[in-house]
């Protein structure tokens, strides 16, 4: 009898008993660190218990992944809550991810938010394998320089009429400029995946649309607003650190119970996951609404995404398997989220930053002057060869602020980066924005200098060719770039031709940024206009 039964905290336990909770006990770790286990060798800073280095992340927000390459080197480990991250910060290594060793790294990994998200989930982003080449390649198709050449005069219009009502701002009012670019690239991307005219251009702003959703007066009659308010909110909610919903949160610390968690949650009203699934199901409906609509239009013509993406549907046999109604709206709808923030904290980014560079806008107005007369539209052929500042101006915007710092991707298989062997389905994430601070490819990395990128000067000769990667690298790079730079571009010119824009005394310096699926200015970009 003594042999059977053991004496703990005065409590008389049979072995068995005590076998299980032992056997639980392993489980729940090597449930918690199985995945740091197997990547144990790569070097990273000691990690908290469930958290990981998220308290790390809250500390240093974006700049934490540049901290931590300078004390552990061009490839550590960074753990999201459980799941560890390998970060490569070298533009060397992300050529051999990105290009070299793309066979066996060719898929994203997928980040709680978004496994929360269903809606998220089936665009070309998140797609895998031979899905995502079928795809890719059908859309790939759309983005022929003839197509994005005649989008030049819809973009135009929406650039007029969007910045319309700077022409009766005076001198002396705030304008939240990063609203407005916002605005303007949903409405510009609405156009062109959609075919639709979302006119958000018009609304008043772009916070009290958000707001306008929770609240009982959101009026179901206006589709459009409704449609992009929905958009925006799902959008927002997309957090990367702990301030997202419950199951987010959960889907960061243990994976495991995200999706029974969101299950329940959303079941309760007012908690965020239900928000989110009510957002996302209303979303889900009126783009699957859109899409039946346009299938059975037989004259739905060729000047938009989704309508292209059926016409290619219908004359494909493989694109038919693959683009199912789900796929499509997803895909659309990914149009419309990935060239909307992107684009628009861009804009936002180059206008606050040449206020702040007397020189800068100098150079930047003489181009634009001397390109011809005011109400001369430039042409795709202009935009690509005669705005070489612009260029510059762009690029280094873009660099100092980063609006996509970190690109996923996961091993399909086995596979060594920079000396470590990672096993299958490890998660490798490139650090775009380390790289663009980079002091040895951007020495003073932390002053605005355009003409760095000028293509006569020795540093960017000597820079190497993948250090400045902002829309990514290799064949999973962004499709909408060549589509984002002329919509940047004629924006640009159409802007300075006729306004210079201040600082707002009432802006935080520096800017403080927000750390979503991209980034953001937490409280908007303000400025005044001065027309010239
Ligand atoms: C300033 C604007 C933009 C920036 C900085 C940007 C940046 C990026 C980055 C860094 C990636 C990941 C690339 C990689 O893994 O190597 C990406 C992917 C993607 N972007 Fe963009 N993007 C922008 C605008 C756009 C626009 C306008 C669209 C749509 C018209 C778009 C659609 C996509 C899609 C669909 C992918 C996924 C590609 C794939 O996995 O095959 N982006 N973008």
């Amino acid at each position: 009898m003594e042999l059977q039964l053991l004496f703990t905290n005065g409590f008389l336990v049979s072995p068995s008993t005590l076998f299980t909770a032992l056997a639980m006990f392993a489980g729940v770790l090597s449930y918690l660190y199985g995945p740091y286990w197997r990547v144990r060798r790569v070097p990273g800073p000691p990690v908290f218990p469930l958290l990981g280095h998220l308290p790390l992340l809250a500390k240093y927000g974006p700049d934490v992944f540049s901290v931590l390459a300078k004390q552990y080197g061009p490839i550590f480990r960074f753990h999201m809550g459980r799941q560890p991250l390998i970060i490569v910060a070298d533009a060397e290594l992300c050529r051999e991810v990105g290009i070299e060793k793309f066979k066996d790294i060719n898929n994203r990994s997928i980040p709680s938010p978004i496994a929360a998200s269903p809606l998220h989930q089936k665009g070309l982003f998140f797609t895998r394998d031979a899905r995502w080449s079928t795809m890719r390649n059908t859309i790939l198709s759309l983005y022929q320089p003839s197509h994005l050449a005649s989008l030049v005069p819809t973009m135009q219009s929406f650039i007029e009429s969007a910045t319309q009502k700077l022409d009766s701002s005076k001198e002396t009012e705030d304008i939240t400029f990063s609203n407005l670019s916002l605005r303007l690239a949903t409405d510009v991307i609405g156009q062109a995946a959609f075919g639709v005219n979302f006119g958000l251009s018009k609304l008043e702003s772009i916070n009290e649309s958000i707001d306008k959703i929770d609240s009982k007066d959101n009026n179901d009659d206006d589709q459009v607003s409704d449609f992009i308010n929905q958009h925006i909110y799902s959008t927002t909610q997309l957090k990367m650190d702990l301030s997202g919903s419950l199951s987010i949160i959960l889907g960061l610390l243990a994976p495991i119970l995200q999706e029974p968690f969101r299950q329940v949650l959303k079941r309760i009203p007012g908690t965020m996951d239900w928000k989110v699934e009510r957002t996302n199901r209303k979303l889900s409906g009126r783009l699957d609404e859109i899409v039946v609509k346009r299938m059975k239009d037989s004259e739905r013509g060729s000047k938009d995404f989704l309508s292209l993406i059926m016409n290619a549907r219908e004359s494909e046999a493989v694109a038919k398997n693959v683009f199912t109604q789900d796929y499509i709206s997803a895909v659309t709808y990914e149009h419309l989220l990935a060239g909307s923030a992107t684009t628009s904290f861009t804009l936002s980014s180059i206008v606050y930053l040449v206020a702040g560079h007397p020189e800068v806008e100098r150079k930047l107005l003489a181009e634009v002057d001397g390109f011809g007369p005011p109400d001369q539209m430039p042409t795709a052929h202009d935009l690509q060869h005669k705005f070489p500042y612009i260029d510059q101006v762009i690029k280094e915007a873009m660099r100092f602020y980063l609006v996509s710092p970190l690109v996923a991707r996961e091993t399909s298989r086995e596979v060594e980066i920079g000396g470590y062997l990672l096993p299958k389905g490890t998660w490798v994430w490139l650090a775009l924005g380390v790289l663009a601070k980079d002091p040895n490819n951007f020495p003073e990395p932390d002053t605005f200098r355009p003409e760095r990128f000028d293509p006569d000067c020795n540093e960017e000769k000597q820079r190497h060719p993948y250090a400045f990667i902002p829309f990514g690298i290799g064949p999973r790079a962004c499709i909408g770039q060549k589509f984002s730079l002329q919509e940047l571009k004629l924006s640009l010119i159409h802007l300075y031709r006729k306004y210079v824009f201040r600082h707002s005394p009432n802006m935080e310096k520096p800017l403080a940024l927000g750390y979503g699926i991209v980034l953001n200015f937490k409280n908007g970009v303000k400025v005044r206009v001065v027309k010239r």
